[in-house]
């Protein structure tokens, strides 16, 4: 499997061509398990030859054997190692630009003082006027208190910079919305209330991220009720969007109707509460939750309120037990948990074609070539398999479709909206166990979910702006 580790490196290498070949140098990388994916020529000489040799590899333990095999080769002396993925991040991955070149005084007096005061005073007269003249009509903060990143756990506010601006890239990539990534030094519930709302003013919506449950249940149920802009906590909405798509999908392809089917959800965490209460609104026949502390039951009392509510609405036979117990006959396995939890043992204990939804990031809590044989349909959360069940596929279009709406919440109409839209654009010709859901790069999942979104949004009575297209 491409762990976490799954990355590729550039290789600078002196050649001393009386010594040896570049065809040398590369048979080694191979027989180790590199691949070559690019070569530059840095210098060419007679004697000696110096090449970046870009190579990917599975995980680390792979690049100390080639870097090591490189070091030992005869005529070649390894100059340097880089890894791809780190020179993408130096000085990290956005950066904010004007749209307008300020090039004389005139320019600078309109954009700037004095004449920028007229334009505050308007605003100051009508403050709907914010969206209109300001980056307010198309700006979403991406908050974390970096608590719970990925499943990396909880890393701090420094560490999760790079997970938000990446989601500000996609925010920008795939629906053209400005996003600023927010890391927060508190992780005290009150402080990030409070500090969210002193900073909406500049924000059309807030979409919170990767903070942990369950302080997250409380700090968006809090924001939505007190800022007139949307608040939306993408591990928690945006997982559940996509999962309901894929999910849909998946039942489609193994003919099982929802309403007769047995899913366990392992981590009861933000994204997992989300999941389970949208396919108990959707009418699952049978849910079962899981957590550190096995299955969640009603015999027991949680000191996790959240878990109180989930073992009285779900599980109604009582099952009681740990992994093991909950997969015994499950048609569908959930993971929201860590990385490498659920065993082939648990999935072969799983019902007639099973399917197998691994969504851990970075690491699923089972590799899918482990269960090929064993499950119908598998899905992690990453980009480098096939059925990517990502929150990604969500976010940029319901939150496009919210600010053209200049919606003042994201409804559960509207996310049911978002579901529809994702899961419509694979249809039944190009449905396969390897494609359930459309790929993040499918150009018209945005436009598909922006569309139901905006009419969803209209109908729930949450629109302040109707696009022009939908009078
Ligand atoms: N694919 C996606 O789009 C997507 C979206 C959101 C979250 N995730 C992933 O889901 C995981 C959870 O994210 P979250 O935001 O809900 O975090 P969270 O911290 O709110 O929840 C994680 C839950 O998993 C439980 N858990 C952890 N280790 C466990 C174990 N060994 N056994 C049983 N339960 C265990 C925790 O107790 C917690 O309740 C992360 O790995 C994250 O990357 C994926
Ligand atoms: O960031 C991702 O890839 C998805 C999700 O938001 C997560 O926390 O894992
Ligand atoms: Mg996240």
């Amino acid at each position: 499997m491409a762990g976490l580790g799954g990355k590729s490196i550039i290789l600078r290498l002196e050649m001393n061509l009386q010594e040896t070949t570049f065809g040398k140098v590369a048979s080694r990388i191979g027989e180790l398990g590199g691949d070559i994916v690019a070569i530059d020529v840095i210098q060419a000489g007679r004697e000696v030859s110096v090449r970046d040799v870009t190579v990917t590899v599975g995980d680390s333990l792979q690049i100390e054997r080639i870097t090591e095999a490189m070091r030992n080769l005869q005529g070649v002396k390894l100059i340097n190692v880089s890894d791809r993925t780190f020179l993408l991040h130096l000085g990290g991955k956005i950066e904010t630009r004007p749209k307008t070149p300020i090039q004389n005084r005139d320019d600078l007096s309109r954009v700037y003082t004095p004449d920028v005061a007229r334009v505050c005073l308007a605003i100051k007269d009508e403050p709907r006027k914010a969206f209109t003249l300001t980056i307010k009509r198309n700006t979403v903060a991406v908050v974390s208190d970096g608590s719970a990143v990925l499943g990396l756990g909880n890393i701090g506010p420094e560490a999760a910079m790079p997970v938000m601006e990446g989601k500000a890239m996609l925010f920008k990539q795939f629906a053209d919305v400005d996003a600023f990534p927010i890391c927060l030094n508190t992780q005290d519930t009150d402080e990030i209330v409070r500090t969210v709302k002193a900073i909406a003013p500049a924000f059309g919506g807030i979409n919170l991220e990767d903070i942990s449950s369950p302080r997250c249940f409380e700090i968006e149920e809090r924001l939505r009720r007190e800022l007139d802009i949307p608040v939306f906590h993408d591990d928690q909405h945006g997982t559940a969007v996509v999962l309901f798509a894929g999910l849909l999908n998946a039942l489609r392809l193994v003919g099982k109707p929802l309403s007769q089917v047995r899913a366990v959800v392992c981590g009861i965490g933000a994204a997992g509460v989300a999941c389970s209460k949208i396919l108990l609104a959707g009418g699952i026949g049978e849910l079962i939750g899981v957590d550190r502390e096995g299955i969640l039951h009603r015999g027991r009392r949680y000191a996790n309120e959240m878990w109180n509510w989930y073992a009285a609405h779900t599980n109604p036979r009582g099952v009681t037990g740990g992994l093991r117990e909950a997969v015994e006959g499950a048609d569908v396995f959930i993971g929201l948990s860590a990385g490498g939890l659920l065993k082939r043992e648990h999935v072969a204990a799983m019902a007639d074609r099973p399917i197998v939804f691994a969504m851990a990031n970075p690491t699923p809590e089972i590799a899918p070539e482990e269960i090929e044989d064993l499950a119908a349909v598998i899905a992690t959360g990453r980009s480098d398999y096939p059925n990517q069940i990502n929150n990604v596929l969500c976010f940029p279009g319901i939150f496009r479709a919210a600010l053209d709406c200049r919606s003042s919440q994201i409804t559960e109409e509207m996310k049911l909206a978002a579901s529809r839209a994702i899961a419509s654009t694979v249809s039944d010709g190009e449905l396969n166990e390897h494609y359930i859901i459309p790929s993040v790069f499918h150009s018209q999942v945005v436009a598909r979910i922006r569309e139901e979104v905006v009419a969803a949004a209209i109908s729930s009575g949450v629109a302040r702006r109707i696009p022009r297209e939908f009078r």
